[in-house]
């Protein structure tokens, strides 16, 4: 991807949010609302923001002047019509866009203050803190062991940390330890596509990442295994940032602390406290998505 940054102005930084940034940093509407958490209180630090974010296809437009600050240790939901440019923002958080050969950006995209499309981010790098988990439960063809050992091992960490309890506590961080603590020598692939999925979540919190991506994650899943992994979103804000592409929007009320609300033409039309946002929107065009009237 060609990176055409014309906006390097930073957005919600402060000195405390920059501070500590290792080399390898980055050089209708019946839905319930809201987590059942303390987390609602005090004021979050920025962890991602976008100022005058264009992301363009070719000459396409996918998203259109998007300002957004997204809180540390918080769920931000990202909603909206199919085509709207949810997965684009994703992508374009963590660099995922730059396999994609038409895409282009324009605006600042900033992790903890710095721009991710300056010349001198490394995108492997950026990918270590921003981790990614899909929409359809991807693991290797590996075993479960070896599937969270991997990034570790990839990274050339492998030898400076105990992997056995590195493995272990990723796989307790996933919720998933006490169901496959005895089987790690087996397949990833013979695991529930529920289990296989939180087997995805382990092997990206493995490697310590402070942001995780999902796009889409409970929607190739059953209702109890799409409940157990928002339950364990709902842990994982503890210590990780989650930011979420979602098409349930009683996923998003239940789940998430800061609902965005995209609509066609890549405009990021509302953002704000997930509660605001379903029961108060201030735009009828938000009111009229959530409530089913279209989209
Ligand atoms: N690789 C690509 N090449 C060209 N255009 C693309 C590509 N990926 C997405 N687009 C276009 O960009 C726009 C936004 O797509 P995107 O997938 O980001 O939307 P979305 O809101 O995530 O959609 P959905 O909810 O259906 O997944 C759409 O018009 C889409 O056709």
């Amino acid at each position: 991807m060609s990176s055409n940054t014309t906006n390097e102005r930073t957005t919600g930084e402060s000195t405390s949010e920059t501070e500590g940034l290792s080399d390898d940093t980055i050089i209708e509407t019946d839905i319930s609302v809201g987590p059942d958490s303390s987390r609602t209180t005090g004021r979050p630090n920025t962890i991602v923001s976008a100022d005058s974010l264009d992301v363009y296809y070719g000459d396409d437009r996918a998203l259109s002047d998007v300002t957004i600050e997204i809180p540390e240790h918080r769920v931000t939901a990202m909603i909206g019509p199919s085509g709207c440019g949810k997965s684009t923002f994703l992508r374009s958080i963590n660099r995922m866009n730059d396999r994609i050969p038409s895409a282009h950006v324009d605006g600042a995209l900033s992790f903890r203050g710095k721009n991710v499309y300056d010349e001198d981010v490394d995108p492997v790098a950026l990918r270590r803190k921003i981790g990614q988990v899909f929409q359809s439960p991807n693991p290797f063809p590996k075993s479960i062991y070896d599937n969270v050992a991997y990034g570790l091992r990839v990274q050339g960490k492998a030898d400076d940390v105990d992997l056995d309890d590195a493995v272990e506590r990723a796989l307790r961080g996933a919720a998933l330890w006490d169901e496959v603590k005895d089987q790690l020598d087996e397949s990833g692939l013979d695991l529930s596509g529920g289990q296989q999925q939180r087997l995805c979540i382990a092997r990206a919190i493995a490697t310590d990442p402070e942001v995780i991506l999902m796009d889409e994650p409970t929607s190739a899943l059953d209702p109890v295994a799409a409940s157990k992994i928002e339950d364990l979103i709902d842990e994982l804000v503890e210590k990780y940032t989650v930011i979420i592409v979602t098409h349930n929007m009683q996923q998003a009320a239940r789940i998430s602390d800061k609902t965005a609300v995209f609509l066609t033409g890549g405009e990021l039309v509302e953002f704000d406290d997930t509660a605001r946002i379903f029961e108060n929107p201030d735009d009828d065009r938000v009111e009229d998505y959530i409530t089913g009237k279209f989209g």
